[in-house]
């Protein structure tokens, strides 16, 4: 029996080929409880499993109360494993003389309070994760070990007893070292190295001056103690706002204190951004924390620098250029309440936050705060969940909303704010659609489209391309036998690159030497077809050789600190050419662009997922919205063999908002979400007929739960393979799961998903459960 069965509200979940639940865990040596009977910890191990393990307390006694937030090593199997204390019962369903004691205690205190417990089991619950593994993912990586965590006290500078008595005067002809000492004299329990550097730049020259004068000294600061520093010298106060940002801000406002969930739909260079800082001034000024959720790739120096600037800090940022010591630290600095401002990708939505007043998702649409693996859950849905569990007020914002955003707002159950017009002098850009069927392309750019670029270029102005696909070409081929270059392990083709030289494959990261003779035929015609971001940048520099060329694409920016580098190139002006992929359509702002060059977005016109309309309408609006963001006016030229499709037409004509209306019909007339609800059961094996296999036993277990789960209105969708049918060696298929009422889905997917953990698998077949899948792929 598994420890935790019988338990009233016990959670399964569908799990991915995790280790089985190991009964010996459960088999004790431990001494045998007292008469009167004994605590019982429930422990949520470090494992993707469903259960709860029931343990005794720890012999000797714990250095702290046992509170649920705990991490406490556990003997767990024949080894030992990290688990977090959720509950303490005072009876187990257990035979308590086999129960086996904890080994320790890992913290000092709690590492999550109960609201921030409560949101993490709701996620796991919802979307059939393991609890171990939504509890684990939710922390700092190192804290799946029994780590301690770091040291919590924050490296920092104070002056000396001579840099306090020191006349600032002294230091006239160095004024950086005069401003940096008379705020360590300011405060005298010191300050801390990562506010000083957010707040000053980059001030290490400096520092090792004042302390090679004996004026400065490194010290350590107690957490909570670290005193705000001012907003740096080169701080703006920002513009006032416009009316309708004024009424965004006052509606929000007005909602502090209880939950209510709101749209901020603001076209592009609306100033949503403005209204974001003046919210979390508001909140900071009241006492409060403010966390704001941004996509993947909108957390660019710039933002970051934005808010920095802006808030009093200490500002605690959470993204993936930091290490993993760096991240603690914020971590821990927001959860022990000294951070004001947490902001941060996806997994910052649950980063605790005891003051927490409000919550901001920006980007709201992209699809990368959904977590593909794993424990895959929607930072954005749960960024709701988390406002109403705390009771405060939730931004969505967006220029292009998802269309299950909209829907909520159009339903009223958001509050609609909307930003209609561009923010200061900018009027919004002009977008024109170029027909190229039979047109001749120097660098896959028109004649036209070459023209605009030289008189904006020549005007002073600063010109964008935009081109989704990244390597030197798509397409090896032999022209005398037609060999493709093709991924031994995926039904896909090989990428061209160049720098590095060789055929990679976007899809597994396979890569191969390229041939100088077709592997087929030995012919030594080898031709590459089409053109990725690589390719126009080569073929751009002789069109263009006066001017400054930037490429921004994942391999342009692999290296750390490069697209911070291209980015500041860019706003120096030292650029004038600026290409790349979607890694450039979201959260820039580049006042010099005037003119955006959209080249091929074709093949997305015509993909086959059922988000393929909205994710390419969000793009191109999103590109667009790049160009004339200041004073001088901006251009779009959309550079099509279709420029008949509907979906441009409709975006011409009406914009993102008439595109939406329209979507969300075909929406409702096929039953998809925001009108429906989905789960998708992904499986994939080495051979292609065991998942199809898995998946249609999966789909017999279904039918026969629909009547007992009371779910009728529950309908399968296949199982069917996969689009791209083998990948990275595996092959592919998936089950669709829909349901037009949200809460009978959920109580299906309580009776399957556990069902689904005793279906027989072959050897090496792998499925997970995907609630709310973005991708279908
Ligand atoms: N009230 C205002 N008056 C003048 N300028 C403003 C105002 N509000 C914002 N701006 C400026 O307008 C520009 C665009 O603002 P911001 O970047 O906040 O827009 P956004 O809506 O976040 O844009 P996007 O969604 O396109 O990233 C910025 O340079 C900002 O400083
Ligand atoms: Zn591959």
């Amino acid at each position: 029996m598994q420890s935790n069965a019988g338990r009233p509200g016990a959670r399964q979940s569908g799990r991915i080929d995790g280790p089985v639940v190991d009964r010996s865990a459960l088999v004790s040596r431990a001494p045998t409880p007292s008469e009167s009977g004994p605590a019982i910890l429930r422990v949520a191990v470090a494992a993707p499993l469903a259960e709860l393990f029931d343990y005794l307390p720890p012999v000797s006694p714990a250095p702290v109360t046992l509170t649920p937030g705990l991490r406490l090593l556990v003997p767990f199997g024949r080894g030992r494993r990290v688990g977090m204390l959720l509950r303490i019962a005072s009876h187990t369903e257990q035979d308590p003389a086999r129960l086996k004691r904890v080994e320790s205690v890992l913290d000092a205190r709690p590492l999550l309070s109960p609201a921030d417990l409560r949101l993490i089991e709701w996620a796991a619950a919802y979307y059939r994760q393991p609890i171990g593994e939504a509890l684990f993912t939710a922390l700092p990586a190192r804290l799946r070990d029994p780590a301690p965590v770091l040291d919590e006290r924050i490296p920092g500078i104070q002056a000396t007893p001579a840099g306090l008595t020191v006349a600032l005067d002294a230091l006239n002809r160095a004024p950086r070292q005069r401003d940096l000492l008379a705020l360590a004299r300011a405060a005298p329990a010191g300050l801390a190295l990562a506010d000083l550097r957010a707040s000053q730049g980059d001030c290490a020259a400096t520092l090792r001056a004042l302390r090679a004068k004996g004026l400065i000294e490194t010290c350590h600061l107690a957490p909570g103690l670290t005193p705000s520093l001012p907003p740096p010298v080169s701080a703006l106060a920002g513009p006032a706002l416009n009316a309708d940002q004024q009424a965004a801000v006052n509606a929000i406002l007005g909602a502090l204190g209880g939950f209510r969930a709101f749209l901020l739909d603001g076209v592009t260079g609306s100033g949503k951004t403005e209204v974001y800082i003046r919210l979390i001034e508001a909140v900071i000024a009241a006492g409060g924390q403010a966390l704001v959720v941004v996509p993947e790739i909108g957390l660019t120096p710039q933002l970051r620098a934005r808010f920095i600037q802006r808030l009093p800090g200490p500002v605690a940022v959470l993204h993936s250029a930091l290490n993993a010591r760096e991240r603690e630290r914020n971590w821990h600095r927001a959860a022990l309440g000294e951070a004001t401002l947490v902001l941060g990708t996806r997994s910052a939505v649950f980063v605790p936050l005891p003051r927490l007043a409000l919550i901001l998702v920006d980007e709201e649409h992209d699809a990368s705060l959904k977590q593909q693996e794993g424990f895959r859950y929607s930072a954005r849905d749960l960024a709701v969940r988390r406002a109403q569990l705390t009771g405060c007020p939730v931004v969505l914002g967006s220029a292009t909303p998802a269309l299950e955003t909209l829907h909520n707002a159009r339903l009223d159950r958001y509050g609609w704010l909307k930003l209609p017009e561009r923010a200061g002098l900018a009027r919004p850009p002009t977008i024109s659609l170029l027909d190229i069927r039979d047109q001749p392309l120097q660098a896959g750019l028109s004649s036209v489209l070459r023209a605009d670029m030289r008189t904006e270029l020549a005007a002073g102005n600063q010109v964008l391309l935009f081109l989704n696909r990244r390597g030197y070409a798509p397409i090896l081929t032999c022209h005398a036998c037609g060999w493709v270059g093709g991924c031994p392990h995926c039904d896909a083709r090989l990428t061209l690159h160049l720098n590095p030289r060789k055929l990679w494959c976007h899809h597994c990261g396979w890569s191969q030497p390229v041939p100088s003779l077709c592997p087929a035929c030995q012919g030594s015609d080898l031709r590459r077809l089409g053109q990725g971001t690589e390719r126009l940048e080569d073929n751009l520099r002789p069109l263009f050789p006066e001017v400054g060329i930037a490429r921004i694409d994942r391999d342009s920016t692999r290296r750390k600190g490069e697209l911070d580098r291209l980015l500041g190139a860019v706003s120096r002006g030292e650029i004038q050419i600026l290409l790349g992929t979607q890694m450039l359509a979201k959260g820039h702002d580049f006042p010099g662009v005037t003119l955006v060059g959209i080249l091929d977005l074709d093949h997305a016109l015509y993909a086959s997922d059922f988000r393929a309309p909205e994710r390419t309408a969000q793009l191109i609006v999103q590109v667009a919205g790049r160009a004339g963001r200041a004073e001088r006016p901006g251009r779009v030229v959309l550079q099509t063999r279709h420029p008949e499709h509907p979906l441009l037409q409709s975006l011409l004509r009406e914009g993102y908002g008439g595109f939406a209306t329209v979507a969300l019909g075909e929406r409702r007339d096929a039953e998809l979400p925001p009108f429906a609800h989905l789960a998708l059961v992904r499986a994939e094996a080495p051979g292609a007929s065991e998942p199809l296999a898995f998946l249609r036993a999966a789909r017999v277990l279904a039918e026969g739960l629909i009547e007992a789960a009371d779910a009728p209105g529950v309908h399968l969708l296949g199982p069917i393979p996969a689009p791209m049918e083998r990948r990275a060696g595996r092959y592919r298929a998936q089950l669709l799961v829909q349901c037009g009422e949200r809460s009978r889905l959920q109580r299906f997917l309580a009776h399957w998903s556990p069902a689904l953990r005793g279906l027989s698998r072959t050897k090496g077949l792998r499925w997970s459960l995907d609630v709310d899948p973005q991708e279908m792929l």
